[in-house]
């Protein structure tokens, strides 16, 4: 096999300059720790003007030998993966199109079984896939009991404790100061708005009711914003530029506000311009200081065309939580909410943690090859 020039590395990779970019990112086992996939390579004693001597073409990647004696492999799917100068986009490393939703997703919820999920492996992926895809999914056959509903929640990964608790089990008795343990309606919200980092999932298993109302409201997040995008684009630009503090306040000793301390309403990835958090609940709002008159003025009209759009009924899906059935929601992406109720209504949940959702997501989805190439 002839030795490719540096010239050809150069088209694939621009100028010589990304030669210490190329060294940097050497995988090789004294450069990049093979069982904590961390940099093991000085990167400040790569020499500046590093140069490749040769690189030679094999079927699955190319060798490089560089001028500091050192020599590297690199995969072709890795370099196109990772391809900077150009950048190819088509590569979606993992992330599979959302399905998003509206009230019609009432015909056909997402919806898997407990046995499934507890006993293998595929289970439980399919039940992230669709949590993933649809931003909730139901559980079927969940026996209605705090040991066996934390157990399904841990099949995902710890548990997030907070101020309200580890696996909450909660009524309407005030335990704790917010209106979630009373028996008031509670309109679509995400929670934890007042953190920095808003819980990534939360589930709910109602386990006991006698009373009346008490159904339980879902919104598609992302359906919402993409419809005030492209009703009210203006609106839509408000909601995802200005900044809402919120709190936590209502258990002793405590007030609970992120850092810094306000957030958009609507949150898109600056990269791929994905939206990617929805962070909204307008009884956790903080008194909005920080804005001139006319931004003042404008965010309440952004608002009001956000919850015409939450509270119409052709994106309203209602459903009476039952004992045996579990729901599990992105709290990043789908708002929650009730309808008032009276008499004695019980449930248990939980929340986890965002990034640790994601990385099982992509654990139990993934070939350990697919997860290296993306690193
Ligand atoms: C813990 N548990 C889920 C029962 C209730 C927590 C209250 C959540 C709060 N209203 C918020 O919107 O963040
Ligand atoms: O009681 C419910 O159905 C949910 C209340 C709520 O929003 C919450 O616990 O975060
Ligand atoms: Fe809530």
């Amino acid at each position: 096999m002839r030795s490719v020039k540096l010239g050809s590395i150069q088209q694939v990779f621009g100028t010589n300059s990304h030669n210490i970019w190329l060294r940097d990112h050497c995988k090789c086992d004294e450069c990049f720790h093979k069982v904590t996939k961390q940099r093991l390579v000085d990167t400040f004693k790569i020499p500046e003007d590093l140069e490749s001597e040769s690189a030679l073409p094999e079927s699955n990647g190319i060798k490089i030998k560089w001028s500091d004696g050192h020599t590297s492999f690199f995969r072709w799917t890795w370099l196109r993966r990772h391809s900077y100068d150009p950048q190819f986009v088509d590569f979606q490393p993992f992330l599979q199109k959302k399905i998003l939703w509206d009230a019609r997703i009432k015909e056909y919820p997402p919806t898997v079984k407990y046995e499934d999920v507890m006993k293998s492996e595929e289970g439980l992926s399919n039940w992230l896939l669709n949590i993933d895809q649809f931003g909730f999914c139901f559980v079927d056959g969940v026996p209605p009991k705090v040991e066996e509903t934390e157990e399904l929640a841990k099949r995902i990964c710890f548990i997030r404790e907070t101020h309200y608790g580890r696996f909450w089990d909660f009524t309407s008795n005030l335990e704790h100061g917010d209106t979630a343990y009373t028996s008031l309606a509670l309109k679509a919200h995400t929670d934890n708005t007042y953190f920095t980092d808003p819980s990534g999932l939360q589930m709910f298993h109602l386990i006991e009711f006698n009373g009346t109302g008490g159904s339980s409201l879902l919104v598609d997040g992302f359906w919402a914003a993409r419809r005030l995008k492209m009703t009210f684009p203006e609106a839509h630009k408000i909601l995802s530029t200005i900044r809402i503090p919120a709190h936590s306040a209502g258990d002793p000793n405590t007030l609970i506000e992120p850092t810094p301390n306000a957030y958009p309403i609507l949150n898109y990835n600056p990269l791929t311009n994905e939206i990617y958090q929805i962070r909204y609940n307008n009884d956790d709002r903080s008194t909005l200081s920080h804005l001139s008159s006319n931004e003042v003025e404008a965010f309440y009209d952004a608002l009001r065309k956000w919850n015409n759009i939450l509270i119409d009924k052709e994106n309203e899906y209602w459903v009476k939580l039952e004992p045996g059935r579990a729901l599990i929601f992105n709290n990043w992406r789908v708002l929650h909410g009730r309808a008032g109720f009276t008499g004695h209504r019980r449930i248990i949940g939980a929340y986890l943690n965002w990034d640790d959702y994601r990385s099982k997501l992509k654990i139990s989805n993934l070939t350990r090859e697919e997860i290296d190439e993306m690193i």
